[in-house]
């Protein structure tokens, strides 16, 4: 028996954990729970699963973190607001299932430095897909990670076919169910971006040996390409149950947990480039990990701002990588302490938010 704490219960990830905690109760069981500001439905969840400690909040969250004992961690909070939790699930020894890699990107080396080998496994499907793949060879046979992306849903648009895009154009997501924000950054393709610096900072593989390519059926999930030329490939429906259940006990597999793939009728997996022109976050992900210390963290927190006001309709949609390319561009990098991570984020969103109330 697994016990667990879900942060960030009532959104996409912590709803679907969630169902696969209930029906495999033999296995797992919910100990705590964290969520923002949800009170309705966290009480609900913790009556559901007779859950005694609930968190409203990320400190909140931390603090729940470090005073009930657990085997796993699941942090499904969004936004760098999940550094806090993050820090402290690995400070108190458990596995840290992570979906909120924004906490991990801006916390890097902060993270890395105090995690053993294993404490942390991914939750986000990507890397679900490149941790199992990696099961295939020794770390040094490893050639290069792709990455797939979907597209999002503006895939085959130029940059000018762009301009005029809408906050619900850019909600609605061709393969995948999610929160808000992380569905946003599908569409500017900074997802793949931040997807790119995970990578990077979980399997100690350097950028220049870090791939993308858009995939918009979202079955291969990722890939790792070994020295002898061969490619494995981890291949599921889109369905996040399976790697949040990976997540809450790897490496062992939970039967049932999803539907395999139809073998029975035609389909096509199409891969393509990405197209850099129209989608420049993947390349200035790359730039900003690449320089490391505190600039993604800027180039997240300069992010969150953007999406923020493209949502509040104060930032048209290609404004948000502008946004982001301005920030870094201005950044002197802090500390890699905690006080210059937050030093930097809160210079970051001053400055975005001065450059959005500009516009
Ligand atoms: N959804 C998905 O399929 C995937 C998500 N991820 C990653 O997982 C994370 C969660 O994404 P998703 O579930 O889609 O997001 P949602 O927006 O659906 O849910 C976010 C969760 O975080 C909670 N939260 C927000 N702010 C705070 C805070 N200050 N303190 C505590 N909890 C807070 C929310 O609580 P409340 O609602 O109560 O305010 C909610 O429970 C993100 O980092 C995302 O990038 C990665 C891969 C796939
Ligand atoms: C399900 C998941 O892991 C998301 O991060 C997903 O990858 C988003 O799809 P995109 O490939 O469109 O960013
Ligand atoms: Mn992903």
């Amino acid at each position: 028996m697994r016990d667990i704490i879900v942060l960030g219960s009532t959104g996409s990830i912590g709803v679907q954990a969630l169902e696969v905690i209930a029906a495999n109760p033999e296995r797992f069981r919910v100990v705590g729970l964290a969520a923002g500001r949800n009170r309705e439905l966290v009480e609900q969840q913790a009556r559901a699963h007779s859950v005694q400690h609930v968190a409203l909040g990320a400190e909140a969250a931390a603090e729940l973190v470090r005073d009930v004992a657990c085997d796993v961690v699941l942090n499904g909070i969004t936004g760098s607001v999940g550094l806090a939790p993050t820090l402290a699930a690995l400070r108190a020894g458990r596995i840290l299932a992570l979906a909120n890699k924004e906490s991990l990107i801006v916390g890097g080396s902060l993270v890395t430095d105090i995690a053993a080998p294993g404490q942390i496994v991914p939750v986000d499907s990507e890397h679900s897909a490149i941790a199992q793949a990696l099961l295939a060879g020794e770390h040094h046979e490893v050639r290069r990670l792709v990455l797939t992306a979907s597209g999002g849903p503006f895939r085959g648009r130029s940059r000018a076919e762009l301009a005029d895009v809408t906050p619900a154009q850019a909600l609605a997501h061709p393969t995948w169910d999610m929160g808000r924000v992380i569905t946003t950054n599908s569409a500017t393709l900074v997802n793949k971006g931040l997807e790119v610096i995970e990578a990077h900072l979980l399997f100690d593989v350097p950028y220049e040996r870090i791939d993308v390519t858009v995939h918009p059926q979202s079955i291969v999930h990722s890939m790792v390409e070994f020295v002898d030329g061969s490619t494995i490939a981890q291949c599921s429906p889109p369905d996040m149950r399976l790697p949040i259940s990976l997540g809450l006990d790897w490496p062992h597999r939970v039967a049932g947990v999803g539907a395999p793939l139809d073998w029975s009728t035609a389909s096509t997996w199409t891969f393509e480039p990405l197209d850099e022109a129209a989608f420049p976050a993947v390349a200035l992900a790359k730039q900003v990990g690449t320089a490391g210390a505190t600039f993604p963290a800027v180039f997240n927190a300069a992010n969150e701002q953007a999406v923020h006001a493209f949502h509040d309709g104060a930032l048209g949609y290609l404004e948000i990588l502008d946004t982001v390319r301005a920030v870094v561009d201005r950044h002197e990098p802090h500390e890699m302490t905690l006080e210059g991570v937050l030093g930097a984020e809160l210079w970051a969103r001053a400055e975005a938010d001065a450059l959005i109330g500009s516009r």
